[in-house]
């Protein structure tokens, strides 16, 4: 299997490199937040009570102005401007928050300030890649559901070799949930042939993954033509839905869609359908434990801030999540491609 593939990262970090422009004006400008912590440092909490903001914003905006080596945490934990960031408050000459307010009404930034503002969009209908409760979503009409899976088509190809290569290699039945695509769970079933797997998602979404695994089964790589036979289809809401009982949980770029209650209920509903001796694998980018970068994922996290309910998280917060659904996380960070990263938790055997 291909797995010393080129890194595409720096095209990804310039896509998601606006986020950093509109995260440093807004901070400047709309919240003011040098001359707020310039008095003394403050914890996560204060500076959040300070400025106005929910848990979510905040954990959004702070770790992408320490990423920009502008704030720091002490050896308290409290957030503190560097010496680089004492150039963004009026005290300090000479200082560069006039220019900076050069791009204080550019739209993305007035956008980006007013989602920081309320916790996202007044009208959740309007957001990508979830489907909860009632409110409409763009994954269950065709054509939007078509257009937001085929936008994700090119990086999960790109990745499925080096993921798939990554996750156990065993006969096992793997459970591939909010799967896109589905090209992460083909190319582990290609190269696990004794395998099996369900592809879950929204019906809309299963339509177009349906027609991903025909051109792959089409293709001339050896073994593809039979991974058609070892893979079924479930359509349905992982938020209610029964799901079914799997020897491997496969979750790539799904909790980053999230706000933290609702991963904490998805880590316990997936906990409870891995069989015992079975595993969790989560497939995403990851902030520092510490929540001061790295800039790849703080920008990563305002874009899904923007368009999605979640952020990026942490492995600390990931694995304290697995904890407490009972699985027992290990230590293990394996890198993939376009600062993505692989990590894993355990279900006791019987
Ligand atoms: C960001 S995409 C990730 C897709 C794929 N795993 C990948 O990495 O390319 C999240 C997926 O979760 C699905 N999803 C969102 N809410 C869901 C729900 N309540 N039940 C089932 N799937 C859901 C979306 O339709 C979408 O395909």
């Amino acid at each position: 299997m291909e797995t010393s593939l080129l890194d595409l990262a720096p095209i990804t970090r310039h896509l998601r490199a606006m986020a950093s422009s509109q995260l440093l004006i807004a901070g400047v400008h709309h919240f003011h937040m040098f001359e707020h912590l310039q008095k003394e440092p403050c914890s996560i909490e204060e500076l959040q009570a300070k400025l106005g903001l929910k848990e979510r914003p905040a954990m959004v905006l702070f770790p992408a102005l320490c990423a920009m080596q502008l704030l720091n945490f002490n050896t308290e934990n409290k957030l503190y401007i560097t010496e680089m960031g004492k150039h963004l408050i009026e005290s300090t000459q000479p200082n560069l928050i006039s220019y900076i307010g050069l791009e204080k009404d550019n739209a993305g930034v007035l956008e980006m300030t007013q989602l920081l503002k309320n916790d996202g969009p007044l009208d959740e209908s309007a957001l990508t890649y979830v489907k909860e409760g009632d409110t409409p979503s763009v994954m269950d009409e065709e054509e939007t559901a078509r257009f937001f899976t085929l936008a994700l088509a090119g990086r999960a190809q790109y990745l499925s070799p080096i993921v798939a290569s990554k996750l156990p290699q065993k006969k096992a039945y793997l459970l591939d949930v909010g799967a896109g695509t589905g090209f992460y769970t083909y190319e582990w079933l290609l190269a696990n042939p004794e395998a099996t797997a369900t592809i879950f998602d929204r019906p809309a979404v299963l339509a177009v993954a349906k027609e991903f695994l025909d051109t792959f089964s089409k293709s001339n790589r050896k073994g593809a033509a039979g991974v058609k036979e070892r893979i079924s289809f479930q359509a349905g809401d992982m938020l209610i839905d029964e799901l079914p009982q799997a020897d491997i949980l496969l979750a790539a770029s799904v909790f980053h869609d999230w706000p933290t209650e609702t991963c904490m209920v998805l880590a316990k509903r997936f906990a409870d359908v891995i069989r015992p001796g079975g595993e969790l694998w989560v497939h995403d980018a990851f902030l520092n434990d510490n929540l001061d970068g790295p800039l790849a994922v703080t920008d990563y996290s305002g874009m899904l801030f923007m368009h999605t309910k979640g952020r990026a998280y942490s492995r600390k917060e990931y694995r304290n999540w697995f904890s407490q659904a009972g699985l027992t996380p290990t230590s293990e960070n394996i890198p993939t491609l376009l600062d993505y990263g692989l990590i894993s938790a355990s279900k006791s055997a019987l």
